[in-house]
């Protein structure tokens, strides 16, 4: 038997529809939706991800203002750069790409966000509101491995609420930026949940693991981390893995944290990378870019906070 491809450059599509819809709504509405980013150094995934994002606003039309900092940067210019894109009137959501360099501290650097500006969901603020199950903004990866599987859960007919409640979902790392996101969107949608992260690979267990899963998330940042030995036939498998694998001339391609031949084999669904969770992603942070503008506006005119759950968006 062989996978149903669960299809992201498709459901990317149909979502940026939607978010191109709002987005000019707020701009008839007098909001401003802007785009900034703050990579440090040049990363292969991060580079990857700043170029489309590049691509996504100029089709929708939004401002972008990318801000690169050499790898040397000190943590304190940092903070300084995130504080003047606060201060920015154009700029309603930041994300500062990961990972950082080893000498600045991720969590001095997040909290330095404005929450209202925060897209990524990273302050204190909003990570313990997503925590506690009431979000401010999703964050974009986590939210589109699960809009990945909500839309293929109705495609295949099946019941969201009934496939949650009784499926294992088991997520491979455990970033704060990725595999713990996932982990709480598990959580509020009550299904049963496993997280893992190195020490499963490193004490043998990690098949232990995966092997029960109903829905496999990997995000590892391992290629081919995950073979045809860690799955069962029931799972549907979400890759999250964006890595470079050396191609003929010197080019690389882009691979995923799964085997994608072998594990497709066995599995009952598989997103593939490339054209898996990351042309969601984008789209996703856009979204949530424009909640940003809209609850920016908000505040400017009557000093409120707008929740996410109080905004007409997809
Ligand atoms: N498709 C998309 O839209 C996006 C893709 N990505 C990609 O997802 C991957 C993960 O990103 P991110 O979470 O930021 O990465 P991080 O490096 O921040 O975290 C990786 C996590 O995976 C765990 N891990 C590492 N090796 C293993 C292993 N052998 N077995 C089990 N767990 C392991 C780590 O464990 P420990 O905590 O013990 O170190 C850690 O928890 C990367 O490839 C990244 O490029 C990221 C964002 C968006
Ligand atoms: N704070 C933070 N948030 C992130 O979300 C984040 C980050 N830092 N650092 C870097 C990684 C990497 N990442 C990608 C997302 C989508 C694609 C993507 O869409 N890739 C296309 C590639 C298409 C192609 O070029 O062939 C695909 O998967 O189909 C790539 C890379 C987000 N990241």
């Amino acid at each position: 038997m062989s996978a149903q491809v669960i299809d992201g450059r498709a459901c990317a599509r149909a979502l940026k529809e939607s978010v191109a819809a709002a987005i000019e709504q707020l701009r008839e509405g007098g909001a401003r939706t802007g785009l900034a980013t703050v990579m440090v150094g040049n990363g292969y995934s991060s580079a990857a991800y700043e170029r489309r994002l590049r691509r996504l606003a100029s089709d929708l039309d939004v401002a972008y203002f990318p801000c690169h900092l050499p790898a040397t940067v000190s943590q304190d210019d940092l903070v300084s750069a995130v504080s003047g894109l606060n201060a920015a009137p154009d700029v309603s959501g930041i994300l500062v790409l990961r990972p950082l360099p080893g000498h600045i501290s991720e969590a001095a650097v997040f909290q330095s966000i404005d929450p209202v500006k925060d897209i990524e969901a990273v302050h204190p603020e909003n990570a313990g509101r997503l925590a506690l199950g009431v979000p401010r903004y999703v964050p974009s990866t986590a939210a589109s491995a699960f809009h990945l599987l909500d839309k293929w859960l109705d495609s295949v007919g099946e019941d969201r609420t009934a496939f949650y409640h009784r499926s294992l979902v088991v997520v491979v790392g455990r970033s704060s930026n990725v595999g713990k996101p996932a982990v709480s969107l598990a959580c509020d949608r009550q299904a049963a949940v496993e997280s893992v992260d190195e020490w499963a690979s490193r004490t043998g267990s990690l098949g232990r693991h995966t092997r029960r899963a109903d829905v496999l998330i990997v995000a590892a940042g391992r290629p081919g981390l995950i073979g045809a030995e860690h799955v069962s036939d029931r799972a549907v498998v979400i890759d999250v893995g964006i890595n470079p694998r050396p191609g003929p001339g010197g080019r690389n391609r882009m691979v995923g944290d799964v085997d994608y031949e072998a594990v497709a084999a066995r599995v009952r669904a598989i997103t593939p990378v490339p054209g898996g969770v990351g042309p969601v992603t984008d789209v996703w942070l856009l979204r949530n870019t424009a909640a940003a503008a809209r609850a920016l506006s908000a505040r400017e005119r009557n000093g409120a906070t707008l929740l996410l759950s109080s905004l007409e968006l997809p």
